[in-house]
């Protein structure tokens, strides 16, 4: 697995030591709110299960599947929703935890949804951005890492449904997906 990364670009430790700044900042934000934190699958999961337990005041927690990349390296542009929330948004403060902002598509057409349901405000927090890769006008409200222009993998982050399971992120090699 590792043979296929062409280059390190965040290590565990650094990803660490940012969620616990993005834990206490939150911490902060949201105190006597109790949100809705919503994790969006698959790739949110890790960074998930991580920031929650940075962050000190009640929550409550669920999760949302949607797919738009399948097996490929760009956006089909069309949002699956896989699993929707089992709880309801109306009235709520939501925390929408997402692992990567790239085309921005995932993400507006989450926020449209949350919004028509009664979400009270939605926040967005992403542990990576890739601004070079947008195609709507979409920022989050809080930003880990700003990334390159580059596929990466990785802390969640997946080529095929694979190297999710890598504790850092990495520039996948080329050849991999070209072949
Ligand atoms: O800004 P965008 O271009 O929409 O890309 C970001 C989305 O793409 C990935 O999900 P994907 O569709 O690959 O599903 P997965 O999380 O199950 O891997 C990622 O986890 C984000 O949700
Ligand atoms: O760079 C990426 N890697 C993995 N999944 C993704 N989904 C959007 N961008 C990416
Ligand atoms: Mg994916």
């Amino acid at each position: 697995m590792q043979n296929d990364i062409q280059e390190i670009l965040i290590s565990e430790e650094e990803i660490q030591g940012k969620i616990k700044e993005l834990g206490e900042v939150l911490s902060k934000e949201f105190a006597d709110r109790n949100p809705l934190v919503i994790c969006v699958l698959k790739g949110a999961f890790i960074f998930m299960a991580d920031l929650v337990k940075n962050i000190t005041v009640p929550l409550e927690m669920d999760f949302m599947a949607v797919s738009s990349y399948g097996a490929s390296t760009k956006s089909s542009g069309v949002v699956k929703i896989i699993k929707d929330l089992d709880q309801t948004v109306e009235g709520r403060d939501v925390l929408i935890v997402e692992d990567i902002i790239d085309s921005g598509l995932t993400l507006s057409h989450l926020i449209e949804l949350l919004q028509n349901r009664g979400a009270k405000s939605t926040t967005v927090v992403t542990l990576f951005d890739k601004p070079s890769g947008r195609s709507v006008n979409l920022e989050a409200d809080y930003t880990g890492f700003v990334l390159p222009d580059a596929f990466v993998v990785g802390y969640g982050l997946d080529y095929a449904e694979h190297y999710r399971n890598l504790p850092y992120i990495g520039i996948l090699k080329p050849e991999i997906y070209t072949s």
